[in-house]
């Protein structure tokens, strides 16, 4: 089988050029530990992040947005109201949304919120397999708090389940991460074991994605995204003796990314395809 244009190492490094020739203003409603990171991790590939969620301003910022973060890590009932607003904007101005449904799992208040979100029209869902799995309704999801206890492999058919029924492209990270729209998988390798041992570099890797899906369909948008991080925290952990530094080496290597480097540090592989 030749292999599929839209997902290849030419393809994420003809989007990433794509996504800073633009530099989207990506408006992230985010967990206040992933903050900062999200936003230096934006600025580093090439775009423009905004954490802004008050409801009071959220209808006219996600009108000059190019995509949206919904990040439910720390969650609060004050938050739900602008994350409910927000989706509803950019679904009637159809903007790209990524949903990151942290925690999911965890307890009744946040995997009842994820599941409304899942419903709400995300163009994406990113998130480990412990929360793709809990969100799916799968059994075995595990999960301890934020962090997944399951592997991406064992998540594969809850996400494309998940895929199925939200309408979403789905994304499940772990040591391989895995791309679907239900239909279609693609297996992505990159990374570090040292990034699950500093905090949100996956939330950090959901707005990188949304900066993708500025430019690109949803799936060529989170693949290329999850290609690029992938090869440039692998880079980033050659230069790194544990996980203090890891995300400023991440951001350094984000912000030199280029054919060479995600050639050399990550692959991309469609590993199951149905009527193509
Ligand atoms: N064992 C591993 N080997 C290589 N890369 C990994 C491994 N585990 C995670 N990663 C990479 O780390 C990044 C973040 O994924 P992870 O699954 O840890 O997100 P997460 O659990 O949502 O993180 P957080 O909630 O702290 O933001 C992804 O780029 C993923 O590929
Ligand atoms: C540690 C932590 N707790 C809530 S959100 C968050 C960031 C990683 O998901
Ligand atoms: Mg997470």
């Amino acid at each position: 089988m030749s292999p599929n244009p839209s997902f290849t190492i030419e393809a994420a490094t003809d989007a990433l050029h794509a996504m800073r020739a633009a530099r989207p203003l990506v408006q992230n409603i985010t967990n206040y530990v992933a903050m900062t990171i999200s936003a230096n991790v934006l600025l580093a590939v090439g775009a423009s992040p905004a954490m802004v969620h008050a409801t009071e301003e959220v209808d006219d910022f996600v009108a000059i947005s190019n995509a949206l973060v919904i990040n439910i890590g720390t969650l609060s009932p004050t938050w739900i109201e602008g994350m409910q607003r927000a989706a509803k904007r950019a679904v009637a101005l159809a903007k790209p949304w990524v949903l990151d449904p942290v925690g999911c799992g965890a307890t009744k208040f946040r995997t009842d919120f994820a599941v409304e979100m899942s419903r709400a029209g995300p163009s994406i869902i990113r998130g480990n397999a412990s929360e793709i799995m809990s969100l799916a309704g799968a059994a075995g999801a595990g999960g301890k708090g934020v962090d997944s206890t399951a592997s991406s492999d064992a998540a594969m058919e809850a996400g494309k389940a998940l895929a199925r029924a939200s309408g979403a492209v789905v994304a499940i990270t772990g040591e391989t991460d895995y791309v679907t729209d239900g239909t279609t998988v693609v297996a992505i390798t990159g990374g570090s074991p040292l990034m699950p041992l500093s905090t949100a570099l996956g939330c950090a890797l959901s707005a990188t994605v949304a900066a993708f899906a500025a430019v690109r369909p949803p799936f060529e948008a989170a693949v290329a995204a999850i290609a690029v991080y992938g090869a440039a925290g692998a880079a980033a952990a050659t230069r790194v003796t544990g996980p203090g530094h890891l995300p400023a080496e991440l951001c350094d290597a984000l912000y030199v990314a280029d054919a060479d480097m995600i050639a050399r540090y990550a692959t991309i592989r469609v590993v199951d395809e149905v009527n193509v």
